[in-house]
């Protein structure tokens, strides 16, 4: 009675309290009931709060994607993961998400989710930009870098990367080997994040890192990226703790939070290499005039943006440029490498595999003891059973982990088919966030037979085919999506197989180094999926995968 009466004595206090009530009862009653995506079934914790997502992606490290996945058993196809976004697991459905029917011969607008475009936060770069038109305008600045054509131009430079990168790998196994150790031990996951950092470095700002000379390839650097990768469930959820970051003196922030320092130092250096950049293309800080160009050895993804006719002034502002730059730091080192990671992790752990791919590169190789061949990167791709490698690779290291969300803006999606013997009818809402985890397609047993088995031959063909074996191949071929679909698929598509390509084809080919790797203390677990830290990750007590690599004589 006391503590009533005192409420009443204090009218403002009272008052909050009893607002602060009516907003949570009245909020759950509209998500609950009354929101427009209300009808689609899930778990009530779910539509009510973003708190579920949050148990199970940082309390229970990186796994709401595979709460996900046990969900749909329970409430089928299309559901409810959060207060605003639906999920799909139907792979028939995947086009309508992503890519959609052409509107008067235009791609439908496709836009992202502000709440999961922030996770990266990057809002300034492609990746993060929510609105379609805007993230087109981005896009095409990148595009013509990213290009077949550009791509295929810059192969020596890739090969040169890969070429220096199995130097040192050579050199790090005869090391170890010379000082008696156990292994003339290598650990590939450390290797491959070096390397696809190098390289990035190289393509991105004309130098690369020099991080495959470091001892042991700094394993710092891949620590450094999944801890990145790991924070962007917290960035969903808690954007502001970002921002607060961003507003202490560097210096402390390295006591607080160590991580977010070695993040500031990067975005230093990329802020470094984009005043050089600019400089160098003569390009005033408005970004106005384009006229003198300097001859590099190589172009660059900076110098491409820089020097892009079709790109405004406030595109080329500094604090943009170091949010796209950043981007692709992060883009295109984690994904490619643990992909690496796991095709050769695969390819060593299956003898008969590891036989067919060497004895297919040394006949591509023995051609060019005939005359040079003009493009090992289109000779390598021309390798069928390669092909299969990576393909079979790229499939089960899935690109991302996460679940992927786009919002068509404009017209209401229509879920209306038989799944799994029942029928299911749903409207989602225009604007409506939708989901769906390339992890799911690629392991979807109607597609791919035994998904979890690493098998390359799935992707074979021969001229003595059946109609009904091209149609499993036409079938398999296009539910693979390691890149995403659509207007806001991977940039970097391109230079990514170019890097897998010449990598894989420099490691198994005669005398390559990787012919002479024995797996070490490590097996095919320690490139599976776990957890989802929107880049995949292994169990957390994996040491990676660590190899030894024997000498020439006892090969
Ligand atoms: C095996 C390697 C790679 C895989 C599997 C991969 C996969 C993906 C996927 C699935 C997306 C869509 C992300 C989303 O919807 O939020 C994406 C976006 C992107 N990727 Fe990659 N990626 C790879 C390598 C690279 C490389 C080498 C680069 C560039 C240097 C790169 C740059 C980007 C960029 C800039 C985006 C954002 C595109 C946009 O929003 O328009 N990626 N990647």
């Amino acid at each position: 009675m006391d503590a009533f009466l005192s409420i009443l004595s204090r009218p403002s206090a009272g008052l909050i309290g009893v607002f602060t009530c009516l907003y949570f009862i009245l909020g759950a009653i509209y998500r609950l009931y009354l929101c427009p995506v209300a009808h689609v079934p899930g778990p009530r914790l779910a539509a009510l709060s973003f708190w579920y997502e949050l148990y199970y992606d940082v309390v229970r490290k990186g796994r709401y994607g595979f709460r996900i996945q046990e969900l749909h058993k329970q409430y089928g196809p299309v559901i409810r993961i959060n207060p605003y976004e639906i999920h799909c697991i139907d792979p028939e459905f995947y086009d309508e998400v992503y890519v959609g029917n052409l509107v008067a011969g235009e791609r439908r607008r496709t836009e992202k989710w502000e709440w999961s475009a922030r996770m990266f936060g990057t809002t300034m770069a492609a990746v993060g930009t929510t609105s379609h038109e805007l993230h087109r305008l981005r896009r095409a600045g990148l595009n013509p870098f990213f290009s077949k054509r550009s791509i295929a131009e810059l192969e020596p430079v890739v090969q040169n990367v890969v070429d220096k990168a199995c130097l040192q790998l050579e050199r790090r196994g005869r090391e170890g080997i010379g000082r008696g150790e156990q292994a003339g031990g290598v650990n590939l996951r450390d290797f491959f994040a070096a390397f696809s950092a190098d390289l990035i470095g190289e393509v991105a700002f004309g130098e690369g890192y020099g991080l495959v000379d470091k001892e042991d390839f700094e394993p710092g650097w891949q620590k450094l990226m999944m801890d990145l990768s790991r924070s962007t469930h917290l960035m969903k959820q808690f954007p502001w703790a970002y921002q607060i970051l961003t507003r202490i003196p560097e210096r402390l922030v390295a006591l607080v939070h160590p991580l977010t320092k070695k993040l500031f130092d990067i975005r230093h250096d990329t802020r470094t290499k984009i005043d050089e950049t600019r400089r160098a293309t003569d390009i005033e800080s408005q970004g106005v005039a384009r006229s003198k160009r300097v001859d590099y050895p190589h172009p660059t993804v900076l110098q491409s943006l820089l020097t892009n006719p079709h790109l405004p002034a406030h595109e080329l502002k500094t604090p943009r440029l170091e949010d796209e730059a950043f981007t692709l730091l992060g883009a295109g080192t984690i994904t490619t490498a643990h992909t690496l990671t796991a095709i050769v992790c695969h390819i060593l752990a299956n003898p008969f595999i590891q036989h067919r791919l060497e004895s297919s590169l040394s006949m591509l190789f023995a051609h060019e003891s005939n005359g040079p061949i003009e493009s090992t990167l289109a000779g390598l791709e021309s390798l069928q059973y390669l092909n299969a490698v990576v393909q079979e690779g790229l499939r089960l290291s899935f690109g991302v982990s996460h679940r992927l969300s786009r919002v068509n803006p404009d017209a209401p999606l229509h879920y209306h088919r038989n799944y799994a013997g029942k029928d299911y009818d749903f409207a989602i809402p225009a604007g409506t966030p939708v989901s769906m985890t390339q992890m799911f397609v690629h392991l979807d047993p109607n597609i791919y037979e035994t998904p979890h088995s690493f098998k390359p031959e799935r992707w074979l063909s021969t001229p003595n085919d059946t109609e009904q074996r091209r149609k499993e191949l036409r079938k398999m071929k296009h539910y693979l999506v390691p890149f995403s679909r659509g207007t806001r698929m991977c940039v970097g598509m391109h230079l990514a197989y170019a890097e897998l390509y010449l990598m894989v084809g420099a490691l198994f080919r005669d005398g390559g180094v990787g012919r002479r790797m024995r797996l070490w203390k490590t097996d095919e677990s320690d490139v599976e999926c776990v957890h989802d830290f929107f880049n995949p990750s292994p169990r957390l007590d994996s040491k990676g995968v660590r190899v030894q690599i024997i000498d020439q004589a006892d090969s």
